[in-house]
């Protein structure tokens, strides 16, 4: 066991790559993860840390560690992630890097799931890591069937869906920069289309 923020030589006994997970804002990331864990609980999708609010529902260790900007500011002085970045120009968001070095020394599957920023820091970052990672990007079927569902669930203000939105165009003009696009049109086929890349690449369940 290391300290967070030291290099661990785990990340170089894992056999299977990271898999870097992102999306527009309601491409449905989350709802697809839900539908895959369901399936294959032996997946590990990363808990991030984030200063956003929680939204109702949001279980604090669960969904997010949800703190405030002081205690993550501490944590990003420390080295304790593996990358973090402001999204929306509004909240903080950050991978802790321990439990990412010790599930893919167990040979876990590990999902993490990013912004673009994020997972351009992560590609960064991963030779110096020791770090082999497929990028995965979940597109919506259309701009305008994502906008229908970031107002479909409702939990950001006008203002917030603005933001999200301008977001979102950049991130899906980013598409051709990652290995692997999943089209969320239908829930469980994108779930399965994610867990063959996870076969692909850990050899499990095959
Ligand atoms: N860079 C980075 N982005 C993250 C992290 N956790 C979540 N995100 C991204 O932050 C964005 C906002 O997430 P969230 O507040 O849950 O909103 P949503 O995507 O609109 O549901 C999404 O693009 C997430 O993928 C993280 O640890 N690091
Ligand atoms: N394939 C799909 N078809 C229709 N609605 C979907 C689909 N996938 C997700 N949704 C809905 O879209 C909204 C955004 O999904 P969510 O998983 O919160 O997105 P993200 O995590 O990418 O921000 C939710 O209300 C969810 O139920």
């Amino acid at each position: 066991m290391v300290e967070n923020g030291e290099k661990d030589d785990g990340m170089k006994s894992g056999k299977g790559r990271l898999i870097v997970l992102t999306g527009p804002t309601a491409a449905g990331k989350g709802t697809v993860e839900a539908n895959l864990l369901s399936k294959h609980p032996e997946v590990w999708v990363s808990v991030s840390a984030t200063t956003r609010d929680p939204r109702p529902g949001e279980i604090d260790g669960k969904n997010y560690w949800f703190m405030d900007e002081q205690e993550f500011r501490s944590k990003e002085a420390r080295n304790w992630f593996l990358e973090t970045a402001v999204v929306h120009g509004m909240a903080h968001y950050g991978t802790p890097l321990q439990p990412v070095c010790d599930h893919l020394k167990a040979n876990i599957p590990t999902i993490l799931e990013i912004d673009l920023q994020g997972a351009r820091r992560v590609k960064q970052r991963a030779s110096e890591l020791n770090l082999e990672i497929v990028s995965v990007f979940i597109a919506p079927p259309s701009y305008d069937e994502l906008v229908k569902r970031l107002i479909g669930r409702g939990t950001e203000n006008e203002e917030q869906r603005k933001k999200r939105l301008e977001t979102a165009k950049v991130e899906m003009a980013a598409e051709s920069e990652f290995d692997v696009t999943i089209i969320n049109d239908s829930v469980d086929r994108a779930a399965d289309e994610l867990w063959n890349v996870i076969v692909q690449e850990y050899g499990v369940g095959a």
